[in-house]
């Protein structure tokens, strides 16, 4: 087991904080990486930019709230911390609830308060931000002695922080250069920012663009050697052997090496998109339990038979796209020289039950793991007033004020509200100064985690779609909710209602 301390991760984290200054984040978090044993880095390197080395650990946010009182003295080490949430998240099968918060219970009791602290924000993601991963990429560079370039390339094509930082520490710029884009290890997929209308969008990627089909499915990256083939997530998780039927679509290609960017999705008898919950609980089980076909639709090509596609302009790669794959397995695609043409595209897909369109600009390379302007994404924005029925203080960066914010529909049969989701989405630190304040005069209730507020403040939010939800009282639920503006000049009564959320919802 390593020597690090946990508390010298958290008392960095901390000051990392604190500090105002780039560079002396910077140095601060290389000081860290430094002392660091061979065995911690993974996880260490991990906890500095705010997450886990585990995706997944089983752990919600109800399991945070009851903690047990804090140790008096630090003892805990990176190494033991990290074994502790190893076990945590391998925790499965009959009585694994109870077994986790054992489990839990007995590591928090292990970590004093300053530990419990960044723990939660570990566990429940609150401290992940990209701006974290961008400062260690440059002190892993300061560290580890090596260009910073080569630290953010090898970032990008492997997607893994964590195992940048092992081969930039331990093997320096050799190992890092060993890094590149290789047939069956997923790269972070390239990220298309948002516009509120396809005219905003062609000024983003100019004329003539290709608008594609926004597919509302799971993002997919399928590699192929021969006949191997692994299918990766937008988080490149590797779920291959769920989507046999994906599997076997990309193996019976004429093809000998490649690598895809697409969607998969679920359709109904007519073909029409299935509702992206259907997709996403298929995804997350294997085949034979749910019958539910995932159809594959590709849009871009990263490799082929030996070659690199990544810095060719899209033009190049989805002409070889198309000439490889049969047009069914391509996602639906126009190329545009008017905003006119580019709208009739839009209306088009939605019409036809798809999410939205994809704006592409056909120059541009494939940025790994970026968001630039290259692709831009256009929907149908939903918006609603909602009424705040309750308000969870924040972690980490938002300790001290009030953040995620419980969101209730009015019913108008009972007078009450209906809850449909919660956000924290969208907030600005002016926002959530004012928010805080706001709250703590209309609380009726804190319990130390939640306070329940009296129905009064409306807010107005964005979401993209009505979601069914066995976790909300009105068994629905709004997706991807962020927060756009407070209403002063509504009452709750004024509110929109459960009706008009389930209308928004197609009737559910
Ligand atoms: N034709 C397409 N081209 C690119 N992305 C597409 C296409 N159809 C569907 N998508 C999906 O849209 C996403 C593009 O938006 P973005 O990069 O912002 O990802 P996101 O954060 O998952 O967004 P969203 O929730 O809007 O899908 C891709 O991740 C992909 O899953």
């Amino acid at each position: 087991m390593g020597f690090v301390r946990f508390i010298d991760i958290a008392a960095t984290s901390a000051a990392v904080a604190r500090t105002g200054g780039r560079k002396a984040k910077i140095e601060l978090l290389a000081g860290a990486l430094r002392r660091l044993a061979d065995d911690e880095i993974a996880a260490g390197s991990a906890y500095l930019a705010g997450e886990l080395r585990q995706r997944q650990t089983g752990v919600g946010h109800a399991g945070l709230r009851e903690r047990p009182a804090p140790a008096a003295e630090p003892t805990l080490t990176v190494g033991a911390v990290d074994a502790a949430i190893a076990e945590i998240a391998a925790v499965a099968g009959t009585g694994s609830q109870a077994r986790r918060r054992q489990l839990l219970g007995a590591l928090f009791a292990a970590a004093t308060t300053d530990e419990q602290r960044l723990l939660v924000g570990l566990f429940s993601g609150e401290l992940r931000q990209g701006a974290q991963a961008g400062l260690l990429a440059e002190a892993i560079a300061v560290a580890a002695q090596v260009p910073v370039a080569a630290v953010r390339r090898s970032l990008l094509l492997c997607g893994d922080l964590k195992q940048v930082a092992v081969a930039a520490l331990t093997g320096g710029a050799p190992a890092l250069a060993g890094i590149g884009l290789r047939v069956g290890t997923p790269l972070s997929p390239m990220l298309a920012q948002s516009a509120p209308d396809v005219g905003a969008a062609l000024l983003a990627t100019g004329t003539p663009a290709v608008v594609d089909t926004k597919l509302d499915g799971i993002r997919i990256q399928v590699h192929r050697s021969g006949d191997e083939v692994a299918v990766f997530t937008r988080s490149l998780d590797d779920i291959t052997e769920r989507l046999p039927e994906v599997v076997a679509a990309v193996r019976a290609l004429p093809l000998r090496e490649v690598v895809l960017d697409g969607e998969a999705m679920a359709l109904d008898e007519r073909g029409r998109p299935r509702p992206f919950q259907e997709t996403s609980s298929r995804a997350a089980t294997r085949g034979k339990s749910n019958p539910l076909a995932l159809v594959p639709y590709f849009f871009d090509l990263l490799h082929l038979d030996g070659a690199d596609l990544l810095d060719e302009p899209g033009r190049v790669r989805w002409a070889a796209l198309a000439d490889g794959l049969p047009a069914g397995l391509i996602v639906g695609r126009e190329t545009v020289g008017t905003e006119e043409q580019a709208a009739a595209a839009f209306a088009a897909a939605v019409g036809a039950g798809q999410e939205g369109v994809v704006v592409k600009a056909p120059d541009a390379s494939y940025d790994v793991g970026r968001r630039g302007s290259a692709w831009v994404k256009v929907k149908p924005r939903h918006t609603l007033d909602l009424v705040v029925l309750a308000v969870e203080w924040g972690h980490g960066r938002r300790r001290g004020w009030l953040s995620n914010l419980h969101l209730g529909a009015r019913d108008p049969r009972t007078g009450g509200f209906v809850m449909l989701g919660k956000t924290f989405k969208g907030l600005t630190d002016e926002l959530l100064r004012w928010q805080t304040e706001r709250f703590k005069q209309l609380a009726v209730d804190d319990d130390g985690w939640v306070v329940r507020v009296r129905p009064e403040q409306v807010v107005e939010i964005a979401f993209d779609g009505v979601q069914t939800s066995p976790r909300y009282p009105g068994g629905v639920a709004l997706r991807f909710a962020r927060v756009l503006r407070y209403r002063e000049d509504k009452t709750a009564a004024e509110a929109d209602t459960i009706d008009a959320v389930r209308a928004i919802g197609g009737g559910l």
